[in-house]
């Protein structure tokens, strides 16, 4: 070690490092290390070292040395996930013309409100589909919650991002050959992120190259509302390249964001809807809220018959849902930061381009050497006592405060603290990374969540059919697996009741 870099764990096998230890119990391993070492230390994995940051007021620290970057990360990343022929920052093409797309069209706060009507209109559409699909013949048929998240968020982001076909039919055809490969390959994406060659894989590789063939079969001109993202990117090949552009590049750049766009928000929705259907009073409150600014839903919408008898609703009220009105679902909001930071899991890997050095908030310095990896490890800070009152359980209204002069209003809690200084939830909950290249598609996931959230519990009858405790063995587990990503998916479905539309 050279003077000034952070202290070393040393590892039974050096070349696989701490994979095994974070693997079994990453929160407990982690804390061991920082009640032992403090909250910078280096670990090794597979073969590189890797400096773990864990206090969040050092944050700001990170975010201002510039030479800890994550463009040969995420290059990395997405060679893992789609293979090498790509141009996200891929240093063989020299192309940068990816991420300006992504940076323009996700980042801008501008497209929220657009982004928000679209997810309100193509909401009862993905319902109806899935709900269809599922229901066609038994109305009665049971469904699990995870199952549940899984066919919704695959017809919104399909819908909202991709665009839709003419025909229903034709969508939820579409929608259910995606899910078919989708769900396979993302089941074992983490193994290729941790370096597992794709020939050993050979289901993945199947439904991955499935994926290619059927998003190559996509005719952006003859859909309808695909978004500028979208089409940018499909277009992006053409226009850089020309002579050279593949559609085999394209079909890459669209099975990334499809993967981006899904695994984390399918996690995060499951996880929303079980803890608030777990705990009866958050339900109560977040129902009240709805009313509160909605009004009530007596006779707000038309049934109309479809098919084989059965009936759905226009649901005009959850095309009211403006990006105004979940502003002010200050509730909502705290459900569901409290399951971001439950169930959030970012890793946030940068690397050094140059030698660096990094001074911590506490005046301390330590020295980066080109080419090593700095994390930070957000489910540390998501379980910090000193931020949070018991950590371990999730308190519904964790993310809110009484109004100074009228105490009945409830607003967002702006604010916590750690010795003694103050931090704000955006530090405080790390589950969408840090910096100004934290994920640029928080606003769109918050939004889409929301609005799904919100449409079930008020308009179905959706119950766990029991309530969890936390200490029984029944109760889901994060599947540790994709540590490192933002949520983890559960390990178990849960549930499984018979999905009714409430009656009037
Ligand atoms: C709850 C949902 C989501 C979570 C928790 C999440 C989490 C994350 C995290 C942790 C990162 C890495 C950030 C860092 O290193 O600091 C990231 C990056 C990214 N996310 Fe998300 N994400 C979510 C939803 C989405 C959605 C809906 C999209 C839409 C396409 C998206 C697109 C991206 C992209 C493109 C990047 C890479 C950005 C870059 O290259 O700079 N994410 N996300």
């Amino acid at each position: 070690r050279l003077p000034g870099e952070p202290p070393l764990v040393s590892h039974w096998i050096p070349f696989v490092g701490a994979a095994l230890d974070i693997g079994k119990a990453p929160l407990d391993y982690m804390r061991s290390l920082q009640r032992r070492l403090g909250d910078v230390f280096t670990i090794k994995l597979a073969g590189w070292d890797v400096h773990v940051f864990m206090n969040p007021l050092d944050v700001p620290s990170l975010e201002r040395a510039k030479s800890i970057d994550h463009t040969q990360v995420i290059g990395q990343f997405v060679s893992q996930m789609v293979g090498d022929k790509h141009l996200i920052h891929n240093p063989a093409k020299h192309s940068e013309v990816i991420p300006k797309t992504l940076e323009k069209t996700l980042r801008s706060a501008m497209h929220l409100i657009t982004l928000c009507d679209s997810c309100t209109s193509i909401l009862p559409k993905t319902i109806e589909r899935t709900l269809k699909s599922e229901f066609s013949s038994k109305r009665k048929m049971k469904i699990g919650l995870y199952k549940l998240c899984k066919k919704l968020v695959a017809d919104m982001t399909l819908n909202l991002f991709f665009g839709s076909l003419a025909s229903d039919k034709d969508c939820s055809e579409e929608t259910r050959k995606i899910c078919e490969e989708f769900f396979v390959y993302f089941d074992s994406s983490a193994l290729l992120v941790d370096r597992i060659p794709i020939h050993l894989l050979p289901a993945t590789k199947r439904s991955r190259n499935k994926m290619f063939e059927l998003l190559s079969d996509f005719d952006f001109e003859n859909r309808e509302n695909v978004s500028k993202l979208i089409s940018q990117v499909a277009a992006v090949g053409k226009s850089h390249n020309p002579e050279n552009s593949t559609n085999e590049e394209r079909v890459r750049h669209l099975l990334i964001i499809l993967w981006s766009a899904q695994a984390n928000t399918l996690p995060a929705l499951f996880w929303t809807l079980f803890h608030i259907l777990n705990d009866k009073q958050a339900k109560v409150d977040v129902l009240q809220e709805f009313e509160k600014h909605l009004g009530k839903s007596e006779n707000f919408y038309d049934v109309t018959t479809v098919g084989e008898n059965l009936q759905w609703p226009t649901m005009d009220d959850i095309q009211r849902i403006k990006k105004g009105d979940l502003d002010k679902m200050v509730v909502l909001d705290s459900c569901l930061k409290e399951t971001l930071r439950v169930s959030g899991s970012s890793m946030a890997v940068r690397r050094a381009t140059q030698n660096t050095t990094i001074t911590l908030h506490s005046g301390k310095v330590y020295n980066i050497r080109k080419g090593d990896y700095t994390s930070y490890f957000a489910p540390v800070t998501h379980q910090d006592t000193q931020i949070y009152e018991k950590p371990e359980e999730y308190r519904h209204e964790r993310f809110l405060q009484r109004g100074e002069k009228d105490p009945n209003m409830l607003k967002s809690r702006t604010q916590f603290s750690k010795e003694g200084k103050r931090i704000s939830p955006s530090t405080s909950i790390m589950t969408f990374g840090y910096g100004a290249i934290r994920c640029p598609g928080r606003h769109i996931a918050m939004i889409e969540i929301k609005v799904l959230a919100l449409t079930l519990l008020k308009h179905f009858n959706i119950d766990l059919g029991q309530i969890y405790d936390r200490s029984s063995k029944d109760y889901p587990q994060p599947d540790l697996t994709h540590l490192g990503f933002g949520v983890m998916p559960p390990d178990r479905d849960v549930g499984s009741f018979p999905l009714q539309l409430k009656s009037l």
